[in-house]
C-alpha cells in the first residue's frame, strides 16, 4: 500500500488536463516536489504521531512520509492529518508500508517497536527492538543514503549504538533523542519550585535516558547564577532542602505517566521536534542527545549516551566539554558501564 496527498502533485496526477482547470490556471512553472525538508517517521504509534503533529503544527516541516507495518493504522493516520491540511501550510503527507515513499528524506525518525508495560524497565525491550531495527535501517538508507537517523525507540541509547552499527554511517549522523526529554522534565520541575519559566531554567541531565541518568547540579543556573553557589549541597545527599528529590521525580516520570495513561507521547513528541528543527534549520543550538561518548569523561567503551551536543544540518557538530564534579563524572561512568554490559548481550 502506498497512498499520498495530492496537494503538491496537481500537475502529475492528470487533473491539469481537465478543461476547467486549464481555464482556471495558466501554467508557468512545474510545482516544486523536493522541498528539502522531508522527514520520515517510522512507527505511527503514540510517539510517532505526537512527533508528526508537533512538526506540522509548529511548521518545522510540511513534507512528511509515514511508515509502519500496520497498513490500516497508516492510512487512518494519514487521512486524519490530511483532513487537517486546510489548517496547515501546504502539507504533503504520504504514508505506506513501502519504504519507496521515504526517498530523499533529510531526517528519518525511528519510533517503531515495542514499548514498556507498567513498571517495566526500558532496557528489558532491547533485543525485541534490535530485531525491529534490523528490518528498518537498511530500507531507510536505500532510499535516503544521506539522511540523518534519529532514534526514539527504547532503550534509546543502546538502540542508537545498534543503529550506528547496522547503518555503517558516520557517528555524527546517528543521533538518539536521549536525555533531551529528561532535561525538559528536569527544567519543568525546577520551574515549578522556582516560579520561573522552564525556558529560563538552564539545566542538563546527561548519561542514560532513564534510570541511571545524571543531573548536572553543579551547573544548574538561572541567568548565570549557579544554584550551587547559593547552596553548596544542592542535589547531594547532605542537602537538607532535598533538591535531589527533583531528579528522582524525573526518573519516575515515565513510569508514572505509563501507569496513568499507558504510554508517554506529548513530551517526547515535542522533544523530537526541537531536535529536528535544530537540524533542519542548522541552528547550532545545544541539546542533550545520544551520541558516541567514547573518550569523554574518561569513558573507554564504545558506548552511546547523552551529552550536550551542538546540532546542525550535519547532525552532531560538536560535543560540549562540560566540566563535571567527581561525583557527576562517576555517575556518567556508571551509565557507560551499564550500556557496555547491555551491548555485550545483544545478538545482532
Ligand atoms: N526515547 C524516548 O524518550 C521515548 C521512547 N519511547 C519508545 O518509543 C517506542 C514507540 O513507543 P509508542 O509509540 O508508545 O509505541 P506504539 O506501540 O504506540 O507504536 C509502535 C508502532 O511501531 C510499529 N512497528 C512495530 N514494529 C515495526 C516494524 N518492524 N516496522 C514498522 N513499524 C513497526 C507498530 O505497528 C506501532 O504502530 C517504544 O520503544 C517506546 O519505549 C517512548 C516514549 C519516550
Ligand atoms: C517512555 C520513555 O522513555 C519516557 O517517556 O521517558
Amino acid at each position: 500500500m502506498a497512498e499520498n496527498n495530492s496537494n503538491n502533485h496537481s500537475n502529475e496526477n492528470g487533473n491539469s488536463k481537465m478543461a476547467t482547470i486549464r481555464k482556471l490556471l495558466q501554467a508557468r512553472q512545474e510545482k516544486v516536489v523536493d522541498t528539502g525538508n522531508k522527514v520520515t517517521v517510522v512507527g505511527v504509534g503514540q510517539v510517532g504521531m505526537a512527533t508528526v503533529f508537533s512538526l506540522l503544527t509548529q511548521g518545522v516541516t510540511n513534507n512528511i512520509a509515514l511508515v509502519d507495518m500496520n497498513a490500516d493504522k497508516l492510512k487512518g493516520e494519514m487521512m486524519d492529518l490530511q483532513h487537517g491540511s486546510a489548517f496547515l501550510c501546504n502539507a504533503n503527507i504520504q504514508a505506506g508500508t513501502d519504504y519507496a515513499i521515504t526517498e530523499n528524506s533529510q531526517i528519518c525518525v525511528i519510533a517503531a517497536g515495542v514499548r514498556q508495560q507498567e513498571g517495566e524497565d526500558r532496557r528489558n525491550l532491547v533485543q525485541r527492538n534490535v530485531e525491529v531495527l534490523k528490518g528498518i535501517v537498511p530500507k531507510l538508507l536505500k532510499y535516503s543514503p544521506n539522511a540523518i537517523l534519529l532514534i526514539a525507540s527504547n532503550p534509546v541509547d543502546v538502540l542508537t549504538y545498534v543503529t550506528w552499527k547496522i547503518s555503517g554511517l558516520p557517528k555524527h549522523r546517528v543521533i538518539g533523542s536521549g536525555t533531551n526529554l529528561d532535561s525538559g522534565r528536569f527544567r519543568y520541575l525546577l520551574s515549578q519550585k522556582l516560579s520561573i519559566a522552564p525556558t529560563s531554567c538552564h539545566a542538563y541531565i546527561i548519561g542514560e535516558h532513564g534510570d541511571s541518568s545524571v543531573p548536572v547540579w553543579s551547573s544548574v543556573n538561572i541567568a548565570g547564577v549557579r544554584l550551587r553557589d547559593l547552596n553548596e549541597d544542592i542535589g547531594l545527599e547532605s542537602d537538607d532542602e532535598n533538591w535531589k528529590e527533583t531528579h528522582a521525580q524525573v526518573v519516575q516520570s515515565a513510569y508514572e505517566v505509563i501507569k496513568l495513561k499507558g504510554y508517554t507521547s506529548w513530551a517526547i513528541g515535542l522533544s523530537l521536534t526541537q531536535i529536528i528543527k535544530a537540524i533542519l534549520t542548522n541552528a547550532t543550538s545545544v541539546h542533550a542527545v545520544t551520541t558516541c561518548v567514547q573518550g569523554e569523561h574518561g569513558i573507554t567503551d564504545e558506548v552511546f549516551l547523552s551529552l550536550p551536543c551542538v546540532l546542525g544540518r550535519n547532525g552532531v557538530l560538536d560535543v560540549i566539554r562540560q566540566p563535571l564534579t567527581d561525583t557527576e563524572r562517576q555517575q556518567v561512568f556508571h551509565s557507560a558501564t551499564l550500556m557496555a554490559e547491555l551491548q555485550a548481550k545483544i545478538k545482532f
